[in-house]
């Protein structure tokens, strides 16, 4: 399987293309960053620090549309909504893990699962999709007598917050509470707010130095309280998933799917 790379002089761009360099079965085809980079031309695995590949950068997802079956997809959102648009338009399937989508954007992304084969996850990991499920578990034991709070950490180059996995997260609890996270959420607190609310959920957020991602959910009451975290030391525990998202995308058809179908953990 060929696999495309956008953002490949990110963060994650660089560790996917990694990731599929360590990876059987799966080779990169393409790597693109933006029009204006300085990296055009360049070769995607030194630019990757894996080494020559033979795969030069472009500065056009267009240009490359014939090289590959699969483009994993680490940018921003108004770049990922454009990708989509030409991926389907060509028959390609995607993997995204781009965060920080409006709820119009995300409604849109939705659609593109009626056009092609196409992965879409907050959080590419194992641990952090096998939380979900923990959390919906507990939520669901707990009930209401319980406060829940979020905590995530990450380094001072992120963008969007809350990061894209609390608010997964507070939407697998929210949904095993019978709650809607739009109307329960609380991002952030200051002054005189109040007592808390016992439906909320509560989200804080930590940006410094080179966390790669750290997530809390606290549930507490009078007499005692339960954290489940999750910690990423590696980003390649993102790339990975992702890598194994391209390849298990090979056979599908067109529809929506994150990574709870890639690893079956949905029940
Ligand atoms: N789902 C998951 O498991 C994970 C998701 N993420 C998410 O992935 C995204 C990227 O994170 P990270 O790699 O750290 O960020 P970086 O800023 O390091 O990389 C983003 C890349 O996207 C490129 N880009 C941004 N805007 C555009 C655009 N309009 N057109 C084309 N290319 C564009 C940037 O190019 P340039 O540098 O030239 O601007 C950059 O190379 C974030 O949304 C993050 O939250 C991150 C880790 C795991
Ligand atoms: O921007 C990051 O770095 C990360 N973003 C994702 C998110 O917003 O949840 C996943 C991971 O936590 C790293």
């Amino acid at each position: 399987m060929r696999v495309a790379v956008t953002g490949a002089a990110g963060r994650m761009g660089k560790t996917n293309i990694e990731a599929i360099q360590a990876a059987d079965g799966v080779q990169l085809g393409a790597a693109i960053v933006e029009a204006s980079s300085s990296l055009i031309g360049a070769d995607a695995g030194e630019v990757a620090g894996v080494g020559k590949l033979g795969v030069a950068i472009v500065g056009s997802l267009e240009e490359v549309v014939a090289d590959f079956d699969v483009l994993i997809d680490f940018t921003a959102p108004q770049a990922t909504l454009a990708n989509l648009e030409l991926c389907a338009a060509n028959g390609k399937a995607m993997v995204i893990g781009t965060t920080g989508l409006s709820e119009a954007e995300r409604a849109e992304l939705n659609s593109f699962g009626e056009r092609m084969p196409l992965v879409f996850a907050s959080n590419m990991s194992v641990g952090v999709n096998l939380c979900f499920k923990l959390l919906a578990q507990a939520a669901k034991a707990l009930g209401d007598d319980y406060d829940v709070e979020i905590i995530e950490a990450h380094h001072h180059h992120k963008v969007d917050s809350p990061s894209g996995t609390a608010l997964s997260m507070g939407e697998a609890v929210a949904g095993a509470l019978g709650r809607d996270l739009r109307q329960c959420a609380v991002y952030g607190r200051e002054g005189q707010i109040g007592a808390r609310t016992q439906q909320e959920i509560g989200f804080a957020t930590i940006r410094a130095g080179d966390v790669v991602g750290d997530h809390t959910v606290l549930f507490a009451t009078e007499g005692e309280r339960i954290e489940i975290t999750h910690k990423a030391s590696s980003r390649m525990t993102f790339a990975k998933g992702a890598v194994r998202a391209a390849g298990w995308l090979a056979d599908k058809s067109n529809g929506l799917y994150d990574m709870q179908d890639v690893l079956s953990l949905r029940d």
